[in-house]
């Protein structure tokens, strides 16, 4: 059985006072079996760990260095992410993908690295809407698969986040035979590579405009086991109804 997941990626929007929303958050989750995770701009992780605590709401980062130290500027690394107290890192997110040209060599070692500091990594793929025109989704979905997710994947160690990219931040979503097919897809391929007893336990995220109107129905698909909200996490008036759509499930 597999625990739904809601994770908040907030990219580089909200504030210290924005956190207060947390507490809305953990009321909304209780001692439910869905799992809610915020991951706030990294100047705020510390204070959302700390503002977490007590409840069972988790915290991330929404992204790592492949290193553990050394001289990156502006960067943070797995290790670090750990000692504060978070618990998951968002990597290979399209945004980061195509701002700071990461490869899926580079998604799989930052994987790897959340892996030594024992965080959970959330692996992001999705196609672009020129690659959904062209009708070569599958064989994109395929290729991201293949090279971002690093041998050793397991289900405590790794969620998989499908986020078609036309759907990012546009209002536009994918029907529910497209999700459908495509998680559909990701599984199947997942089975090929680590097995079914790995694959029956990682969790397959789905992301791309998902708000409080449209969380209840993309919620009932078979291999959604919950989801990547960008703009909805960012206030509790959103992300709360999509807990609650979660929970209900
Ligand atoms: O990481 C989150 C996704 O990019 C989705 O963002 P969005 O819910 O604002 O479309």
């Amino acid at each position: 059985m597999r625990r739904k997941l809601a994770t908040g990626n907030w990219k580089m929007n909200g504030s210290l006072a924005g956190l207060d929303m947390l507490a809305d958050v953990a009321t909304a989750m209780g001692s439910d079996s869905a799992e809610a995770v915020i991951c706030p701009p990294s100047a705020y992780l510390m204070p959302a760990v700390t503002a977490a605590q007590g409840t069972s709401v988790g915290i991330g980062a929404q992204d790592c260095h492949t290193e553990s130290k050394g001289a990156f500027t502006g960067d943070i690394s797995a290790p670090m992410i750990k000692d504060i107290g978070a618990t998951y890192v968002i990597v290979g997110h399209s945004e980061r993908r195509e701002a700071h040209a990461e490869s899926d060599a580079d998604v799989a070692r930052k994987a790897q690295a959340a892996w030594a500091a024992d965080l959970t990594a959330i692996i992001c793929i999705g196609e672009s809407e020129a690659d959904r025109s062209a009708g070569t989704t599958l064989d994109v979905i395929a290729k991201q698969l293949a090279g971002s997710l690093p041998d050793g994947c397991t289900g405590d160690n790794t969620v998989v986040a499908y986020e078609p990219i036309w759907a990012i931040g546009t209002g536009k979503i994918p029907t529910l035979d497209q999700i459908i097919e495509v998680h559909d897809f990701i599984r199947a391929e997942l089975a090929k590579r680590f097995g079914s007893d790995v694959t029956d336990a990682l969790r397959l995220l789905y992301g791309g405009s998902v708000k409080p109107d449209n969380a209840a129905d993309i919620f009932k698909v078979e291999n959604v086991d919950g989801a990547l909200i960008g703009g909805a996490s960012l206030k509790a008036a959103d992300f709360v109804p999509i807990l609650k759509a979660l929970s209900a499930a």
